[in-house]
């Protein structure tokens, strides 16, 4: 919204503590990861480099990057206890309950016993979370105990590897690290405000990264991607799209994937991914879904300058890649899970506890009746 204001309820506007990892919405620069535009690291980097940069300050160099490509490999496999859980885990469940059960069912089995192994728990958890999402949806799906180890050499490539048991495309591979790249940090963003809230007392990293995914779950934050989706199929033609929209609109219905809590006219990720859906539609031979989500752009746009967020066009690239849409919200933990954990480290290496106070707006000072005269 161009007369968006960023003051009032939510917090917005209020600045809530520092840090070094991400500016969100300023001008001239969307958006930065510890200084650099993400449409340069989405053009020009890797996820894993992006992961290095988050956790270390710094971008890695070559032999860097080997060592830590290398790491993250040894530790994709899951432990036999929590394949057992995940089997136990229903197939109506939502897929972000999965991930987080997991989440703190590993912190059960390998916990982070003091902040020296702060980097292997987020590592850890980095190398697990395709796998703990893909062997619960192939056993509860199609009753299938996949191999969680690939020879896949990123996390994107990967995941899809582990989804469709087969080697992905060098487009599809793309893909993925690019939608990993964009998802990876947002600053205060609601779920890794929580895992910072978490980190401030002092907790461990499975407990805020469990946190997080919490918070992520929610439509109105990362769940968007999975309810545009939806959306997206429910019309029939650009057109259909237009009479819907305005409708949902006319009803105050909420139009998930888009408008934005911090931006105001665009977000700098969706000219990305929306290039990237446009390219995977050609390729799918796609004459509608594209063409539909591009309709409600323009739409939304014209009647309520509301622009797309990162969510929407996520939604036609992941579809267009065959990824169901109740996997497309634990993807953006598997990425964002980068930012909440650098973030934990950045509280923790400088923490107070996070306490805000509240206006109070109850009645006034009044004294118990006893319970049989109430
Ligand atoms: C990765 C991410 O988490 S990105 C966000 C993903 N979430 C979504 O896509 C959900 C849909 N969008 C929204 O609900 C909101 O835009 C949020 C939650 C992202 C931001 O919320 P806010 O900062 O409160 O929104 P904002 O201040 O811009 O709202 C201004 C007005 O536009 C309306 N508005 C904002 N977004 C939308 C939308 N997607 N559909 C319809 N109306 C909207 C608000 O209802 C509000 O109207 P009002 O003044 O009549 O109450
Ligand atoms: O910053 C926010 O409020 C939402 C978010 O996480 C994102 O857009 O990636």
């Amino acid at each position: 919204m161009l007369d968006k204001k960023l003051s009032g309820a939510g917090l917005r506007g209020q600045s809530a503590g520092e840090t070094s990892l991400c500016t969100v919405g300023k001008s001239g620069s969307g958006l930065t990861y510890c200084g650099y535009d993400v449409s340069d690291l989405a053009d020009n980097t890797s996820f894993e480099e992006v992961a290095y940069l988050l956790f270390n300050g710094e971008l890695p160099t070559v032999d860097q990057l080997e060592t830590y490509k290398a790491e993250l490999s040894t530790l994709r496999d899951l432990p036999q206890l929590l394949k057992e859980v995940l089997q136990r885990i229903p197939r109506d469940a939502h897929p972000m309950d999965v991930m987080r059960t997991a989440c703190s069912f590993l912190g059960n089995l390998e916990p982070e016993n003091d902040f020296s192994e702060q980097n292997h728990a987020a590592n850890r958890l980095l190398a697990a979370f395709p796998a703990i999402m893909c062997y619960w949806y192939k056993y509860s799906h199609e009753g299938v105990e996949i191999d969680c180890v690939t020879d896949e050499a990123s996390i994107g490539g990967h995941f899809l590897h582990l989804l469709n048991g087969k080697t992905p495309s060098e487009q599809h591979r793309r893909v993925m690290d690019v939608s990993l790249i964009l998802y990876a940090e947002h600053e205060f963003n609601a779920s890794t405000f929580t895992a910072r809230v978490c980190a401030s007392t002092l907790s461990d990293m499975f407990s805020c990264i469990t946190g997080a995914i919490g918070t992520l779950r929610g439509p109105l934050h990362g769940g968007a991607n999975e309810a545009a989706m939806d959306m997206i199929q429910s019309f029939s033609s650009p057109k259909d799209a237009k009479v819907q929209m305005a409708g949902m609109l006319e009803r105050k219905e909420k139009i998930m994937g888009f408008g934005h809590a911090i931006y105001r006219t665009s977000d700098p990720r969706n000219v990305i991914i929306k290039a990237w859906s446009e390219k995977l539609a050609q390729e799918n031979g796609d004459t509608s879904l594209y063409d539909i989500s591009v309709a409600c752009e323009e739409f939304m746009w014209d009647s309520k300058k509301l622009f797309c967020n990162a969510d929407f066009f996520h939604a036609s690239a992941y579809h267009f890649m065959g990824i169901p849409t109740k996997l497309f919200t634990p993807i953006f933990v598997c990425s964002r899970l980068t930012g909440w954990a650098a973030h934990v480290m950045e509280q923790r290496s400088n923490n107070r506890i996070i306490r805000p106070s509240a206006d109070y707006t109850g009645s006034e000072p009044r004294k118990v009746t006893p319970i049989e005269t109430r």
